[in-house]
């Protein structure tokens, strides 16, 4: 009977842990910001914000607020105090990367999936600063002019690629800057690879397309014969490796040639025991940086386009402004750019109306932190929404509305009667890109490639609508984006046509006299 009783007792005791446990999934922690009610079990799945939304839970419970999903904590800042405060000023221990079993599988050791302790991370920091200290006139070397003219002729050639065109440009501006190679056409090229590569990399990546592994490790035991997931992976390693090694090696080839000289791989490669990294090390950056580079000077140029040819207005100012400067005899070059107050601010305004990485990428707290008295707790996921940021009312007027000239009067856009309780005191230029010690190392070469092409294609071309009832910025500007990942414009087609024969001439000329660096 004793023993019968004590089998209850031990039984009823594991139910009750259990459940306690079970209830405690997904419940938020006492000292955590506040934030939306947890629900049973799945918390607050539902409550991550949201791109084309204002964000509610900022507006009801302050612009640092906590989701709880499953057993992690997401901490959302939706101001630019909260983002200075958290990420640049403790960002030493706000700097790393939430590591999913399947991003290690499929990317392995990798500059942005790595903490910022780690060695991969540093050297690679390293690198690219060594790189771009050597090469201060990067965007205005003659690979870029001769990509930058490129551009122009493919969209003379052939206006309804626009879209294709935009895209080949982008990701040969960064085979240019990795591996010293432009990519000078699309199809079939290894810039077309890029974007099949990295929409796998997006299904696999997504937490819908494979089994919760992060919440229940015992299925990384599962045999690969039932785990359809783990052959997928070895699927989309097999054509990173393809693409990524084939250019790596191309480069690492031809070391001794003019264009090859001085890119990324050939300054690390150079440099390996400066930078006191291997020849895999060299490599696996070198991925990185056409993961984050590749698409999203695309994906700004294609919003731009949009932006123009849905306020045809602003494009007309902006080209008066660029002809009264500039003309049409000539070409407009970087250094016209600080002397054009409108397209300066129409840039910005693009990055604020539909900013490319609308929640940044996440980064994870390395120790508990303290914020206006909550507690952030070490490995609490951090995310930055920075659409609520740019789209709040209270500092832009009329956040909907593309409107330039609000960057005219003010650095950052702010409306004239911001009451006084609202903090603009921290904010900064380039939210865009990130935030704290992981901010994206791209911004500079990112911002000339963006001012070039900018000036380039208002000088050359007026785009507006065309009867394919596509080019609409609110619908075309993107698909549907999940957190930490940028936006990707849907196809679109509009009328291009070039200003003026002059400027047609002038183009094509520009284009054969840099053809030498076309290789
Ligand atoms: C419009 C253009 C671009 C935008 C808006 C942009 C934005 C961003 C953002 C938001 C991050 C995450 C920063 C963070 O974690 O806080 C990032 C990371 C990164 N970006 Fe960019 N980027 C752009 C272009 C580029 C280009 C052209 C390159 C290189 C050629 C580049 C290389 C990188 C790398 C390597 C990282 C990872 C940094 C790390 O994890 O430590 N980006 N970028």
């Amino acid at each position: 009977m004793a023993a019968h009783l004590s089998v209850f007792a031990i039984a009823s005791g594991a139910f009750v842990f259990c459940l306690s446990r079970i209830w405690r999934i997904s419940k938020r922690e006492k000292g955590l910001p506040p934030g939306p009610p947890t629900r049973f079990i799945f918390g607050n799945v539902a409550d991550f914000p949201k791109a084309f939304q204002r964000d509610q839970s900022a507006q009801t419970y302050g612009d640092v607020y906590s989701l709880q999903v499953f057993n992690s904590t997401f901490v959302i800042m939706a101001s630019a105090t909260a983002v200075k405060a958290i990420m640049d000023k403790q960002g030493q221990c706000t700097g790393n990367r939430l590591k999913t079993y399947m991003a290690t599988r499929v990317l392995g050791q990798h500059l942005i999936t790595e903490n910022t302790d780690s060695r991969l991370w540093k050297i690679g920091r390293k690198a690219v600063r060594m790189f771009l200290d050597s090469n201060t006139a990067l965007a205005r070397s003659p690979a870029y002019q001769a990509e930058f003219a490129q551009f122009l002729v493919d969209i003379l050639d052939s206006p309804q690629n626009l879209f294709s065109h935009t895209k080949r440009t982008s990701v040969s501006l960064t085979t240019s800057f990795v591996y010293g190679k432009r990519l000078t056409v699309y199809e079939g090229s290894e810039a077309e690879k890029f974007f099949e590569a990295a929409q796998l990399l997006n299904d696999i990546l997504n937490p819908a397309n494979h089994p919760p592994i992060d919440l229940l490790p015992a299925l990384q035991l599962v045999p690969t014969r039932w785990a359809s997931w783990k052959g997928r992976c070895e699927r989309v390693k097999g054509e990173r490796n393809v693409l990524y090694g084939g250019l790596f090696r191309e480069c690492t080839d031809s070391l001794t040639s003019e264009t090859s000289s001085s890119s990324l791989v050939a300054i690390m490669l150079k440099n390996l025991d400066k930078l006191n990294m291997t020849v895999n090390d060299a490599k696996s950056i070198s991925d990185a940086f056409m993961d984050a580079g590749g698409d999203t000077s695309a994906v700004f140029i294609l919003i731009f386009i949009l932006a123009v040819v849905n306020n045809p207005s602003c494009q007309a100012r902006a080209q008066a402004e660029l002809d009264f400067l500039v003309g049409g005899d000539r070409m407009p070059t970087l250094d016209d750019l600080p002397s054009l107050p409108y397209i300066n601010a129409l840039i910005k305004e693009v990055h604020r109306i539909r900013p490319v990485v609308p929640f940044g990428l996440p980064h994870q707290s390395a120790q508990d932190l303290q914020y206006k008295g909550y507690i952030i707790p070490n490995g609490a996921i951090l995310v930055v929404n920075l659409w609520e940021i740019y789209h709040d009312p209270r500092l832009f007027e009329d956040p909907e509305s593309f409107k330039p000239e609000r960057y005219l009067n003010s650095q950052f856009g702010f409306r004239e009667d911001v009451e006084i309780d609202v903090d603009t005191d921290d904010f900064r230029d380039n939210l865009s890109f990130g935030a704290g010690r992981r901010i994206c190392p791209g911004e500079s070469i990112a911002m000339a490639i963006i001012g070039a092409n900018v000036m380039n294609l208002l000088w050359a071309f007026t785009f507006s609508k065309d009867k394919s009832g596509t080019g609409n910025i609110d619908i075309d500007a993107f698909e549907p984006v999940q957190i930490g990942i940028s936006f990707k414009p849907r196809p679109f087609t509009c009328n291009v046509v070039v200003r003026d024969d002059k400027r047609r001439e002038i183009i094509r000329d520009l284009h054969a006299h840099m053809c030498a660096f076309s290789a």
